[in-house]
């Protein structure tokens, strides 16, 4: 039988090779059927080693005369395999992440440089204890023996594993100390939310049935229809409620979005970007299922799932649109309010998506900046003269963000900046220019950027 580690290689081998982390885990956890606790050991390997990819090449440019970079491929990748466990798994045992790394250097190709392989990960054994091979407590990230340089964006980048250019991004808004507490926590496993239905059920009706079913949840405050999951092991779709769609999996972050948009019932209401759907139907259900929801976009595979959600919480008042938000001609001045939950770099997700952070690039960010600002100027033309738009995204890049709006309100004097009223769920995240900025390491959620503008009849 294939064991934990090997399937964890396979998989990041693909990764190494241009796969999503995510698709390369399904694709080896669909095809080798684990139990349990080695699903998870799988999952926990291959997203951490590539999480912390910048982190496990210094340590090997540390301790072995080639560099990273120079090593062979897969030679790299078993290594980061042994040196993850060593640094980050503190129930794995030292002897057993070094003697299962070496058996893989010898069942891949590799069984020439075993002694090589050995010896890199007891070089880091020893340094980390003092020449003494025990198993004793292994460091936290911010304690590896790393040989850290004095530049700061390079430091951070090396201890937290994160490419310098999103160090950069951060920096300019936030303190050294504060963006540390960020990396932190972006290297965290993510926390999983549910939005109720509150046409279905009442959030404690919910809190009652996961209570008898043992899973422990707590509430989010300003958020009425959000729950966390403390404790929950196993697949979410078997949770009691999910097929009655009692509930979604929503970040709380994200629930902010259709309470700042405040939608209301009877009012025509589009949603330029809206598959999956997590905020269309949200809107839905803030409008009692009435009224009309145009849900737009491109892509239609998203937009089926968009379909099937909808059809789960039972909600009628959603209508499918495929297509380009930046050509629909249709809806020029119809929508009592629009939502424009862009598509972004998706800097402040990044510990939901393990390999993002070494896929978007300044120039991914730059081209995302254009198609934002295109959306924003095309979807503005939908509203209604003194009706709403909700840009929104769940990046922390000021070019995805406070630049689009600037630049939209900049050439568009029929608009202006509406913060969020004092009751609305929103308030508490709003800053003094008006617009609402989740920075996850402080409210525990998302990191989210959202601005509520209102068409004014002012053409000036
Ligand atoms: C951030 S996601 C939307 C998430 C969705 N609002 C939700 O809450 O589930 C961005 C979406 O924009 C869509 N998209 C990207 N470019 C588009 C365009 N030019 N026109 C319409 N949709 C677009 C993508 O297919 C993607 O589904």
């Amino acid at each position: 039988m294939t064991n934990a580690r090997q399937i964890a290689f396979l998989a990041l081998r693909d990764v190494h090779k241009g796969a999503y982390a995510d698709f390369a885990l399904d694709k080896v956890l669909q095809k080798f059927k684990l139990q349990d606790t080695d699903r998870r050991l799988v999952t926990e390997l291959v997203y951490g080693s590539v999480r912390r990819q910048r982190t496990l090449d210094a340590l090997i440019d540390q301790f072995a005369k080639k560099k990273s970079h120079q090593q062979p491929k897969e030679l790299r990748t078993i290594l980061h395999l042994g040196l993850y466990q060593l640094c980050y798994q503190e129930r794995i045992p030292a002897s057993a992440a070094v003697n299962t790394t070496v058996q893989l250097a010898k069942e891949n190709g590799f069984a020439g440089l075993t002694g090589f392989v050995n010896g890199l990960l007891r070089q880091y054994i020893r340094q980390v204890e003092g020449d003494e091979e025990d198993e004793g407590e292994k460091p936290t990230s911010s304690h590896l023996p790393l040989q850290l340089p004095e530049n700061p964006v390079e430091r951070l980048g090396i201890v937290h594993s994160f490419p310098d250019w999103i160090l950069q991004v951060w920096l300019e808004q936030l303190s050294v100390s504060d963006t540390e507490q960020l990396c932190e926590w972006m290297n965290q496993s993510p926390t999983i939310d549910l939005r109720i239905n509150p046409l279905r059920c009442s959030i404690e009706e919910v809190e009652a049935v996961l209570q008898s079913a043992d899973v422990l949840v707590r509430r989010i405050p300003h958020l009425p229809q959000a729950l966390r999951l403390i404790s929950n092991s196993g697949p979410i779709q078997n949770l009691p409620g999910f097929r009655e769609g009692w509930w979604v999996v929503q970040d709380s972050s994200a629930q902010l979005v259709s309470h700042l948009l405040d939608p209301q019932p009877g009012e025509v209401v589009i949603d330029a970007c809206a598959a999956p759907g997590g905020k269309t139907t949200h809107i839905a259900e803030l409008m009692g299922d009435k009224g009309k929801i145009w849900a737009c976009d491109r892509t239609a595979s998203r937009l089926k799932k968009l379909q099937e959600n909808a059809k789960r919480l039972n909600l009628q008042s959603i209508e499918i649109c495929t297509g380009d938000s930046r050509e629909f001609l249709q809806f020029q001045n119809i929508g009592d309010r629009v939502l424009l939950d862009a598509p972004c770099s998706g800097l402040g997700t990044l510990h939901r998506h393990a390999d993002a952070r070494w896929r978007q690039t300044p120039e991914t960010v730059q081209e995302l900046s254009q198609l934002q600002t295109e959306l924003i100027s095309h979807t503005a033309t939908f509203v209604k003269p003194g009706g709403v738009l909700v840009y929104a995204t769940c990046t922390l890049h000021p070019l995805e963000n406070e630049a689009v709006i600037t630049q939209f309100l900049a050439n568009s004097p029929d608009w202006q900046i509406e913060p969020p009223q004092k009751d609305s769920p929103a308030f508490a995240y709003s800053t003094p220019e008006g617009w609402c900025k989740v920075w996850p390491h402080r409210q525990d959620m998302d990191g989210f950027f959202m601005v509520r503008l209102r068409k004014t009849n002012n053409s000036e």
